[in-house]
This record gives C-alpha cells, sequence and structure tokens, in this order.
C-alpha cells in the first residue's frame, strides 16, 4: 500500500495533511456491524451472490448501509484484501456504487456499501418489483446512458482502470430517485480464483453465461469487450424486458439478440418493446437502444464499439447518426 495516500485520515504518506480531507471510506469494526445489522439478522438479509450474502443495516448516525460478508477468506490473503478495497473505494462516479468501507477482523471479512433503496434492475425486470411496472420509459432510457456512463469511467478514467468482468442487470442497482448505481467491479480481483465456493473468474457458476461473450466464455479472460458485450445484453433486456436467454423447449436456449435481430430486420419495434410499458415509450429512443445493444453484442469483439462511443451513441439524437447507426453491416439481412 505505500503507494496510496491515506484516503482514510485524510494525510499523505509524507503525513502532511492535504487540502482536501474529506474521508471517503473507513475501517469498520465488527462490534459496529453487528450492532448496525442487528447481528446479520435473516430478516435484513437482501440477498445472497456468489461471494456471499448482503445484510441491510443502519449505523448509529442514521445512514443506511448494505453489508456483504464474504464467504470463507483465508487469512493468507488478508493484505490483498485490503489493498483491493481502498482501489475500489477510491473509484468514485456518481452511477457507481459506493464502498463506504471495510471489516476485517479474524476471518470475517465485510465490504460496506452504500444501501440503494430500489435493489436492483433484476428485481424490477424479473423479479420482486416486476408486477409494479415501476420502471418507465424515461427511467429505462436514463438507467441505460448513464450505466453506460459508469462502465465507461471505469474503463477509461478510473485509476487504474478497471474491466469491470460481471456486467448484468443484477449488477445495476437503484437508488431512491431510480438512478442507476453500477457495482460488483473489481471482483474478479477481489476473490482468489481457488475461493471455496467462489467461482473461477469468468465461469462463476454459470450464472452469467447469458451475458458473457464468446471469447469471454473461451479463454476464460475478462476484457473491456467482454463488457462491451454483457452491456449490450442488459440493454436487450432493459427494453424488452426478457431475460438473457429463454429456454424455448427442454433442450433448446435462445440467446435474447437471437430473438430481436429478426424483428429489426423485419422493423417490427412495437413487438420488440416490453409489452408492461403499455405502448408508452418513444420510438426513436427505442430504435436507438436496440440498435446500440446489437452492435455490442456482435460475437466478433472487434466490431463492437468501445463504452465511450457507446455513451455517444445512446446520447446522440441526430438523424444523422440513427441513419448511421441503420446502416450498419449488421441491420443488413443480405450481408449476414
Ligand atoms: N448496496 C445495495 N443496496 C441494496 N441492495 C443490495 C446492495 N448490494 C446488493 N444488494 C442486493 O443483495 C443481493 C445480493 O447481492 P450480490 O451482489 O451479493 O449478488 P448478485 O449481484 O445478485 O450476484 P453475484 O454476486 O453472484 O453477481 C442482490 O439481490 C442485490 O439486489
Amino acid at each position: 500500500m505505500q503507494f496510496f495516500s491515506c484516503l482514510c485520515c485524510g494525510k499523505g504518506f509524507d503525513g502532511k495533511k492535504k487540502v482536501k480531507s474529506e474521508p471517503s471510506w473507513r475501517i469498520f469494526s465488527l462490534k459496529e456491524l453487528h450492532a448496525a445489522t442487528n447481528s446479520f439478522n435473516y430478516d435484513n438479509k437482501l440477498g445472497e451472490g456468489r461471494f456471499g450474502s448482503v445484510y441491510w443495516g443502519q449505523l448509529w448516525d442514521g445512514s443506511q448501509i448494505a453489508v456483504k460478508r464474504l464467504k470463507v477468506w483465508s487469512s493468507r490473503e488478508e493484505i490483498d484484501f485490503a489493498v483491493e478495497v481502498e482501489i475500489l473505494a477510491r473509484i468514485r462516479h456518481k452511477n457507481l456504487l459506493s464502498v463506504r468501507g471495510y471489516c476485517a477482523e479474524g476471518q470475517e471479512r465485510l465490504i460496506v456499501y452504500e444501501y440503494m433503496s430500489n435493489l436492483s434492475l433484476v428485481s424490477h425486470l424479473h423479479g420482486q418489483h416486476s408486477s409494479e411496472s415501476l420502471l418507465d420509459w424515461t427511467r429505462r432510457m436514463n438507467i441505460a446512458v448513464t450505466s453506460a456512463q459508469a462502465i465507461a469511467y471505469l474503463h477509461f478514467h478510473a485509476t487504474p482502470r478497471i474491466v469491470h468482468g460481471d456486467v448484468r442487470a443484477s449488477n445495476v442497482l437503484l437508488d431512491s430517485e431510480f438512478e442507476a448505481r453500477v457495482t460488483d467491479f473489481g471482483y474478479g480481483k477481489l476473490m482468489p480464483d481457488n475461493a471455496e465456493n467462489g467461482a473461477n473468474k469468468t465461469t462463476k457458476g454459470n450464472s452469467n453465461l447469458g451475458y458473457l461473450s464468446p471469447e469471454c466464455i473461451e479463454s476464460g479472460k475478462e476484457s473491456d469487450m467482454g463488457d462491451v458485450y454483457s452491456f449490450g445484453v442488459v440493454l436487450l433486456e432493459l427494453v424488452t424486458g426478457k431475460r438473457p436467454t429463454e429456454k424455448l423447449n427442454q433442450t433448446t436456449k435462445q440467446g435474447i439478440t437471437e430473438w430481436v435481430l429478426p424483428l429489426v430486420y423485419d422493423k417490427k419495434f412495437g413487438e420488440i418493446v416490453d409489452q408492461r410499458l403499455n405502448g408508452k415509450y418513444v420510438e426513436e429512443e427505442l430504435k436507438r437502444v436496440v440498435l446500440v445493444g446489437l452492435m455490442c453484442a456482435q460475437t466478433e469483439p472487434e466490431k463492437r464499439p468501445t463504452m465511450s462511443e457507446v455513451v455517444e451513441m445512446l446520447m446522440n439524437e441526430s438523424k444523422e447518426k440513427m441513419t448511421q447507426l441503420e446502416a450498419n453491416p449488421l441491420f443488413n439481412k443480405t450481408i449476414e
């Protein structure tokens, strides 16, 4: 850690007070997190992922937190854990979920995040909130653009630059205003490959297969272009309300791109859009998101746009840009 200044106490490693002393994260005691989560009570549990369970909690100052209690962690990786969490904690963007701190005591390894009261995108599209139709078109467009900005930030502006490695709808959380907060970035580095119950960096217990690019499945390696592919799947999921893969019958599954592309050829955008929107959407915007999503989720990584280009394409409302998008060879049935 010698190359980092100490953000926790606001001092540089030369010991002098820095101008900006606002702490961005801190170390929590296990006692404090026990008190906040009612001793990791079952009633406080928000859910469970591959790396552990997440609990809702409230600190003494009234602020709400989400505590991720990681599965067994060997003390051998203690230093790595602290270094990695500190790197994640330093990465700040309004659409990335902020790490408030961590706790490493005995065998316990916990990461403390801000609490997102509207949970994840997946819960609104396919889960506990899916029947409430809280995601109107404006919210969906906002989520598309801001989550793209967050991933572009990781790829191009974060220090160090970060490949997310697990872009999917369950990792797009929503705050009280339904603003997107991308989470779970950098976990590939944080969790050792052979962690007990922890999955390999890209296979992840098959739970993200619908999001993984073909080259990532083949090589087992994460990449920025792999993130672009996964983000394309999220965009399509966001506007169609469909899952990344749907079971056609006992033996066959269909990927979301295979379902959408033929409808694009036939210009049947009204069939593509999530029917729960009851026709309340902006056609040009829908078209834009669908085309960008398909361009991202192309098989060949070199044909995909970068995340910065994705942001640009999603935000550009000009007719010229739309014409340019439509002219992409991917949407020309005869070339395929
Ligand atoms: N900061 C948070 N605020 C509110 N809910 C959260 C927060 N972080 C996680 N959750 C919820 O906790 C549950 C578990 O999250 P977790 O990140 O461990 O798993 P996941 O993302 O669903 O899967 P995986 O980690 O395997 O990718 C999810 O349902 C998620 O919505």
